[in-house]
């Protein structure tokens, strides 16, 4: 019951609409029933009530309505378990297992009932989630807006703690190549909420492919270089403001801005080898040089978490602020800079930067390789099973 709930929860993460993500059989309002046993008709007619709900009943009623339906028209659970990274059919096949020798007809009756219950209550219930804006910008994950020669970009799923989903990472290049090329002079990346990001969202691993775990290990490669790629090749000055927390690679990626200011608040925290994974965004290249490879290998290797002070002195972070005026004293900076000639400012940028452009493209190739054969390791497996099934966090 637990995987189903963790599952149930899981796959509301990949998908904006749980109904794509498991399917359940449809069930009609039974508004007239007078038996205490649901005949097949109220059976029936409770399965076409379900296609008439407006919303969505969230995936803990669809996993029980799923099991419920499957125990009154089959029985005991009579397929193989699925394995552990197939989660929805695990959850599916969990929940319906769960019911063990129930009667068919006491299942069936519990079906009519839990669809009865269900009409009224989904009428007036709001399945928007919170932080989300996607009217103004058309980006699910992102909120990115324009003025004053600023296009800020800032990661908005602030109750996942800005985990990098797979849309994000797709928002984010889309929202930067556009970034490079509207009329204003500087970009900035933030975070909405408390967190900066909390790196990669760790449920980006549960979604197999046909291909199996090797072709997700690939496309994932593919993804993350192709992500840190348009990085690499930002055109404009890049800041980051680092409002609160980074881990992972939102902490890597900051080697490649240009520059990086930081609340009191954050910190900075790289636990690749507590996941069983190693270092992208080329921080195996950029991390060293900035802050030398012993200062580089507590962070990259030993997964040792910086204050945004300690960041500062390493010479991640350009400059700290305390968090109750970071946003003030920072935009009244950033203003100031977008003033000055872009040009002028996307020249410099490039005479900085590069000559390391080609070095750099060599660095993440290869870091998403030797991501590529982690992502399927043991180590990084457990580590992934662990967080999802709340056995650990950082
Ligand atoms: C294309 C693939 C490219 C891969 C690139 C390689 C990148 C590597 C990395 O970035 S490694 C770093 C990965 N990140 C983590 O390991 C962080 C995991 N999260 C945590 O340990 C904690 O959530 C926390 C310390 C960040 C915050 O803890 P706490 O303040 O107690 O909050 P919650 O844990 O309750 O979190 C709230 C809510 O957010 C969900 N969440 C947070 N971070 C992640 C994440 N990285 N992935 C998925 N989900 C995340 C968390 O599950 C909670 O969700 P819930 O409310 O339970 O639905």
């Amino acid at each position: 019951v637990a995987m189903a709930h963790l599952a149930g929860r899981l796959a509301q993460r990949w998908c904006p609409s749980s109904l794509q993500v498991i399917s359940f059989p449809v069930v009609q309002l039974h508004l007239n029933r007078t038996a205490m046993r649901a005949s097949q008709k109220d059976f029936e007619n409770a399965m076409n009530q379900v296609k008439l709900l407006k919303k969505d009943p969230g995936n803990e009623v669809k996993l029980k309505l799923y099991s419920l339906y499957k125990q009154a028209t089959e029985g005991p659970c009579n397929m193989p378990k699925p394995g552990v990274f197939d989660l929805i059919n695990k959850a599916k096949w969990d929940a319906w297992n769960a019911l063990g020798n129930l009667p068919k007809e006491t299942a069936r009756q519990n079906y009519v009932d839990l669809v009865s219950s269900l009409s009224s209550s989904l009428e007036s219930s709001s399945q928007v989630e919170p932080g989300t804006d996607r009217k103004s910008t058309g980006y699910e994950t992102l909120m990115v807006t324009s003025e004053d020669g600023i296009t800020k970009i800032m990661l908005n799923r602030p109750t996942k703690k800005n985990a990098l989903n797979v849309e994000m990472y797709h928002e984010i290049m889309h929202a930067l190549k556009a970034a490079s090329k509207d009329d204003s002079a500087i970009t900035v990346l933030t975070g909405n909420g408390d967190y900066y990001s909390s790196g990669n969202d760790l449920t980006n691993f549960t979604d197999i492919p046909p291909g199996g775990v090797e072709e997700k290990a690939k496309n994932g490669a593919i993804l993350l270089r192709e992500f840190v790629g348009c990085f690499i090749d930002f055109p404009k000055p890049l800041i980051a403001l680092v409002n609160g927390p980074a881990v992972g690679i939102s902490v890597t990626l900051l080697g490649l801005f240009d520059a990086v200011y930081a609340s009191d608040r954050a910190t900075f925290h790289t636990p690749f080898s507590h996941l069983g994974q190693s270092p992208e965004g080329c921080s195996s290249y950029t991390f060293p040089k900035i802050m030398s490879p012993a200062k580089a290998t507590e962070m990259l290797v030993f997964g040792k978490k910086l204050t945004a002070g300690e960041a500062c002195a390493q010479g991640l972070v350009t400059e700290v602020f305390p968090d109750s005026t970071f946003q003030k004293e920072v935009w009244t900076r950033l203003k100031a800079f977008a003033k000055l000639p872009p040009n002028a400012m996307r020249i410099s940028k490039e005479i900085i930067r590069n000559r390391e452009k080609e070095k750099l493209h060599a660095v993440n190739a290869e870091e998403c390789s030797v991501l590529q054969g982690r992502w399927l390791s043991d180590e990084c497996m457990n580590a992934v099973v662990n967080f999802l099934s709340r056995k650990s966090k950082l």
